[in-house]
């Protein structure tokens, strides 16, 4: 599905230059759920740019569904951490779902259907008119959720998206994104700083160095399919995986990086 090949990322500008991403090589395949931690400013929102096309990668490659992505590509859906900034506030809860289903070419009776099936599916169809200055925050996560499912994407790029709730909307946000993942058999990338989300949701938790970034550890989450916010948190193997990742994101912040080379210039 994705393959992201030796991509390095240098942001030039007058007053230097910042070598964000190092060289990053890993693959994720359809339907997989790959989460990814790191410590603050290791360079995760310029992946997420890179992959999504916004942004060119100084060297390597992107390539998904065999094709090399150099701008937006059409399977693709992102979800920022801004819903505030992403949704509309002239269009109403359901224009704004409908919006990208038009750019698609999707006639009126399809996006009729699709908007109101998203809508539903994150529990929001009975505020379809509404604005989404009227809504929650959480709410308006839901809208942004909502208008990526309808997209009807086949990987979804999510940014810290519950970075801004409160903690109980946060647990019914992560369980709406497992539960829309293994009705759309879609793939996942998802940025965190939590590591406990990380675990909770990710099939796979990509751990990534300080920059310029790294992967440090591609590291496996062996728990059930099935999974809710009790029982997977009091899994044993969730308590091993969360201080091992810990672990990992500590030493990371403090500089330590797989290979020699890059250890010296870190220094
Ligand atoms: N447009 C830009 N121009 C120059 N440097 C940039 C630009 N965008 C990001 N950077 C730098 O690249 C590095 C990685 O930034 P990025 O936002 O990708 O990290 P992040 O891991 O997503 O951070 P956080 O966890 O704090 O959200 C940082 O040092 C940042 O200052």
């Amino acid at each position: 599905m994705l393959e992201v090949r030796g991509l390095q990322k240098v942001y030039r500008s007058a007053s230097g230059d910042t070598e964000a991403i190092r060289d990053l090589t890993f693959d994720a395949t359809a339907g997989e759920i790959v989460c990814i931690v790191g410590p603050s400013g290791a360079g995760k929102t310029t992946l997420l740019r890179c992959i999504s096309g916004l942004l060119a990668p100084t060297s390597g490659t992107v390539t998904l569904e065999g094709h090399d992505v150099s701008g937006p590509p059409r399977g693709m859906a992102v979800v920022f951490q801004e819903y505030a900034r992403s949704l509309f506030p002239w269009l109403t809860v359901a224009q704004n779902v409908e919006l990208p289903l038009k750019e698609k070419g999707l006639k009126k009776s399809d996006r009729a259907r699709l908007v109101q099936d998203s809508l539903e599916a994150v529990g929001l169809g009975d505020v379809t008119d509404s604005y989404p200055w009227q809504l929650s925050g959480g709410m308006q996560q839901r809208v942004a959720i909502a208008r990526a499912a309808a997209y009807e994407p086949h990987i979804l790029l999510m940014d810290e998206p519950f970075a801004a709730v409160d903690a109980q909307t946060r647990a019914d946000l992560e369980d709406l994104v497992r539960d829309l993942w293994q009705r759309l058999g879609i793939t996942l990338l998802f940025v965190t700083h939590d590591i406990d989300e990380s675990i909770y949701l990710g099939q796979r938790v990509l751990v990534l160095s300080a920059r310029p970034t790294v992967i440090l550890e591609d590291v496996a989450v062996d728990l059930p399919d099935e999974r809710d916010q009790l029982t997977t948190r009091n899994d044993p193997e969730f308590g091993r995986l969360r201080t091992h990742i810990y672990d990992l994101v500590q030493r990371a912040k403090q500089g330590y990086r797989p290979d020699e080379e890059a250890a010296e210039s870190a220094v």
